[in-house]
């Protein structure tokens, strides 16, 4: 038989345990001005990267390259390469329910304020992966590194394409157009856009959700009232109750997509690039005013 431990014996290791994180916490928030929670969410990027390349090293090779990793699977498709448009539509219809249940309370600087931060936070997605006063930084990156898109046939595109030994290289268009013009991105340090998109996109969900948090008890009861019959008309109540349902399971589907592409593709060193300007934007409008 297991020896029996003495229960206010336990009850007291228990309580020195949880004295010291409480002392955790609060050094941390007078410290650095994050809570443990917050703490804990920016680094569980940091272990995805880590599981990422232990499952990359250590698992079967029909594991590794599997159907999620596959470019052409329904959620890098549908859902990454459109991942700011959900991301959107996501804080969209938070803020909707949260609004519309302040019955009594004046929401417009709610409002204001989340649409500024919202601008904000598309502001640096748009910056890092779409437009930069021309290319993007991310492409920038890529071609002051040396990077080149180099394409069979540019002859149409001479201004922008030179020809070297039979083929086209050019280091003015983008990862885009390369792709579209069915190009390759060849040499330079290609930080991984899907990482930091993937990154970017969950920490503004969390950063957004948390203050209404009303804890896991709670969010617990709402999920278990979903059980029983007429599912769609409970899973309306507890949206309605508790959107961040949405965010939670969006967060969740970007979670698992970016342990593929810590599993897969790109560098490690391109992989924490595109981390680290993950992580930028989300410290200056969240982290940074707490310093003000
Ligand atoms: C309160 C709030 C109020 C709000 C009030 C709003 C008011 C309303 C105003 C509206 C204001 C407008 C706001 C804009 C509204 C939008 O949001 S509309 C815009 C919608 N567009 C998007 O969301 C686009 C999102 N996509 C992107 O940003 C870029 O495509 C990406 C994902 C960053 C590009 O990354 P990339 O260069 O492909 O990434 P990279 O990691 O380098 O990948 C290399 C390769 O590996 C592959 N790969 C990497 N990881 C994976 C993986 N896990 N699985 C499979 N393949 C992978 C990639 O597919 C890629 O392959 P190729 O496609 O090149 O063959």
């Amino acid at each position: 038989m297991p020896p029996v431990s003495n229960p206010s014996e336990g009850d007291t290791r228990y309580d020195k345990d949880f004295q010291r994180l409480e002392s955790f916490s609060r050094s941390l928030k007078q410290k650095w001005r994050i809570s443990v929670a917050e703490l804990a969410f920016i680094l569980s990027f940091a272990l995805n990267f880590a599981i990422g390349k232990l499952l990359h090293l250590y698992s079967d090779q029909s594991e590794v390259y599997n159907y999620y990793n596959d470019k052409n699977n329904i959620f890098n498709q549908y859902f990454v390469k459109k991942g700011w448009a959900w991301t959107t539509m996501v804080i969209i219809f938070f803020y909707a329910v949260v609004v519309s249940r302040r019955k009594n309370e004046p929401s417009q600087r709610v409002l204001i304020t989340a649409i500024a931060r919202y601008f904000a936070a598309t502001l640096w997605w748009a910056l890092f992966t779409q437009w930069c006063f021309g290319l993007p930084i991310m492409d920038r990156v890529f071609v002051y590194t040396g990077g080149r898109c180099v394409v069979p046939d540019g002859k149409h595109w001479a201004h922008l394409f030179e020809e070297i030994d039979g083929m086209f290289h050019s280091h003015k268009v983008s990862s885009f157009a390369c792709r579209s013009l069915r190009g390759s991105w060849e040499g330079g340090h290609d930080p991984s856009g899907h990482v930091f998109l993937l990154v970017h996109s969950s920490l503004y969900l969390f950063f957004e959700i948390k203050p209404y948090w009303r804890g896991w008890s709670q969010f617990r009861r709402n999920i278990e009232r979903l059980r029983g019959p007429n599912f769609p008309a409970k899973l309306v109540d507890t949206l309605n109750t508790t959107p961040q349902v949405a965010a939670i399971i969006l967060m969740a589907l970007w979670w698992f997509m970016l342990l593929m592409t810590n599993m897969y593709f790109h560098s490690i060193a391109e992989k924490l690039v595109g981390l680290l300007f993950g992580y930028a934007a989300i410290g200056v409008v969240y982290i940074l005013p707490r310093w003000l």
